[in-house]
């Protein structure tokens, strides 16, 4: 059966929130509601991955991570969605690039929580990704002055939009982010594997 990509109508800003949800937990279901509000988006879209190209260890099969993730997040203007693997990317900059050639008439915006910021600088043309796209970063526990003093947050300094403002982001060009000051869940995959409520299954 052909794979039945999200709808999106002509103009609607979508935040995409990439991540390995193994498995997705009230924190990225917080964060994602914070950034609908805070950035003025449409919609936001979850892309479960395949696999994050910098973490060795494999994730719990990607249907139950989808499963999951659908347990959680239930919101009308949210999308769980498994569309990397259906597109072959593992890499940010190939799947931004790709949707935005699939999706000529609507405006992405690149969501991350701050520990993905502080490392944003290690991701494959993450400059490319700056380049293309708003970014939107979202307060976390113990992450936030690392983040603000990233190298990825330097050398794009004089593009940030000061949080207050961040319903800009949604149509500002690129390069442009934000990082808003959200309260903070410290909920997090790591801690819900180490309590061993999830597959243990690594794919
Ligand atoms: N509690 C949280 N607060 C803010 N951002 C979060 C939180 N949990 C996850 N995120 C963000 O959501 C995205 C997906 O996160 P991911 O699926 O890696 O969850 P995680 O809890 O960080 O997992 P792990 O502990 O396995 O690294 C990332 O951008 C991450 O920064
Ligand atoms: O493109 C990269 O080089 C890259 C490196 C690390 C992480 N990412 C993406 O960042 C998102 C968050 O990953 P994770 O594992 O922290 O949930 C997810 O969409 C990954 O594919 C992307």
């Amino acid at each position: 059966m052909r794979y039945q990509f999200p709808y999106a109508s002509k103009g609607q800003v979508i935040g995409l929130l990439g991540g390995s949800f193994d498995p997705a937990h009230e924190g990225h279901a917080h964060i994602t509601r914070e950034a609908l509000k805070r950035f003025g988006l449409d919609r936001v879209w979850w892309l479960v991955s395949p696999g994050n190209p910098l973490k060795t260890r494999g994730p719990a099969p990607l249907a139950d991570r989808v499963a999951r993730a659908r347990q959680v997040m239930q919101h009308p203007r949210v999308d769980v969605t498994d569309i990397e693997a259906h597109l072959g990317t593992r890499y940010t900059a190939q799947t931004i690039a790709r949707l935005q050639a699939i999706y000529p008439q609507v405006r992405f915006v690149w969501l991350m929580g701050a520990d993905n910021m502080a490392q944003f600088h290690l991701w494959q043309d993450w400059r490319g990704i700056m380049q293309s796209v708003p970014v939107g970063v979202l307060a976390r526990p113990g992450q936030r002055i690392s983040a603000r003093m990233s190298r990825a947050a330097a050398l794009y300094a004089p593009y940030r939009i000061a949080g207050r403002y961040g319903q800009l982001l949604a149509h500002a060009h690129a390069p442009a982010w934000s990082f808003v000051n959200v309260p903070m869940n410290d909920a997090s995959s790591t801690a819900i594997r180490a309590k061993g409520n999830w597959s243990t299954q690594a794919g």
